[in-house]
């Protein structure tokens, strides 16, 4: 999935932006289509994060009532998830990064995971371990980004707590450790050219239909 973000972005001229919009955008459809109540979107600072804070942009422009809650103080943000969160506080949502994370969420609640995608590196370190436990303690569905935080993409395994989400919708390719828990798994198209595939040799048979997103069978 790198190499395809660096062609894609190197050498075809995608940018990151315009992946995540397509990212956002359509986690924002499944939240719409999983969610009884108010949303929160758990955001960490790297492109997981980044498309979690487009998907809240999407929610609140149709007045869905969502908050943000950040992994680390919205100062300490940089690039794409910066960008996206200037956006988020010149719009007034709520974007906050407390301690006791998603304190005041209620039972209804749906969350957003998109604190850690495919970047993870080794064990889970506070304080994402403890938005974490917080995510699963909630009774309300949770939907993931590109992977449950916590799940190493490529092998699926979980050093120690992953979110256990509702759905999770993943990127334009299924990564290969997506045999993990992550409830029902959605594959978006994020507009990578079929080019991108056909310079890394990946054989690519066109996966999208009249939807941006397929349902994967498990
Ligand atoms: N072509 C694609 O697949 C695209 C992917 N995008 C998204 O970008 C993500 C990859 O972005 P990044 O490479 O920035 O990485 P991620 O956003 O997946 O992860 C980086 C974040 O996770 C935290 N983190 C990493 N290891 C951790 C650990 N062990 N304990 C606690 N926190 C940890 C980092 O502090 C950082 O906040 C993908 O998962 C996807 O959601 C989008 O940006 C659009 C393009
Ligand atoms: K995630």
């Amino acid at each position: 999935m790198r190499d395809v973000d660096r062609i894609a972005v190197e050498d075809v001229g995608l940018q990151l932006l315009q992946m995540m919009e397509n990212a956002g955008r359509i986690l924002a459809w499944h939240v719409r289509d999983v969610r009884e109540s108010d949303v929160v979107v758990v955001a960490g600072n790297g492109g997981n994060g980044g498309g979690g804070l487009t998907c809240a942009r999407h929610l609140a422009n149709r007045d869905i009532p969502v908050r943000v809650v950040l992994e680390r103080p919205s100062e300490e943000l940089s690039g794409a998830a910066a960008h996206q969160c200037h956006i988020l506080d010149e719009m007034n949502v709520s974007v906050t990064s407390s301690v006791e994370p998603l304190a005041d969420a209620d039972e209804q609640t749906a969350i957003v995971d998109a604190l850690i995608g495919y970047g993870l590196t080794g064990n889970v370190r506070p304080p994402a371990d403890a938005y974490i436990d917080r995510m699963n303690d909630l009774s309300g569905p949770t939907v993931s980004l590109d992977v449950p935080s916590g799940i190493d993409a490529t092998t699926g395994e979980s050093l120690d707590e992953a979110v256990s989400p509702a759905r999770t919708v993943t990127l334009a390719l299924p990564k290969t450790g997506l045999d993990a828990p992550t409830g029902k798994l959605y594959l978006a198209d994020i507009s990578i050219p079929r080019t991108v595939y056909v310079r890394l040799d990946i054989d690519y048979e066109p996966l999208f239909g009249d939807d941006d997103w397929v349902r994967l069978e498990q």
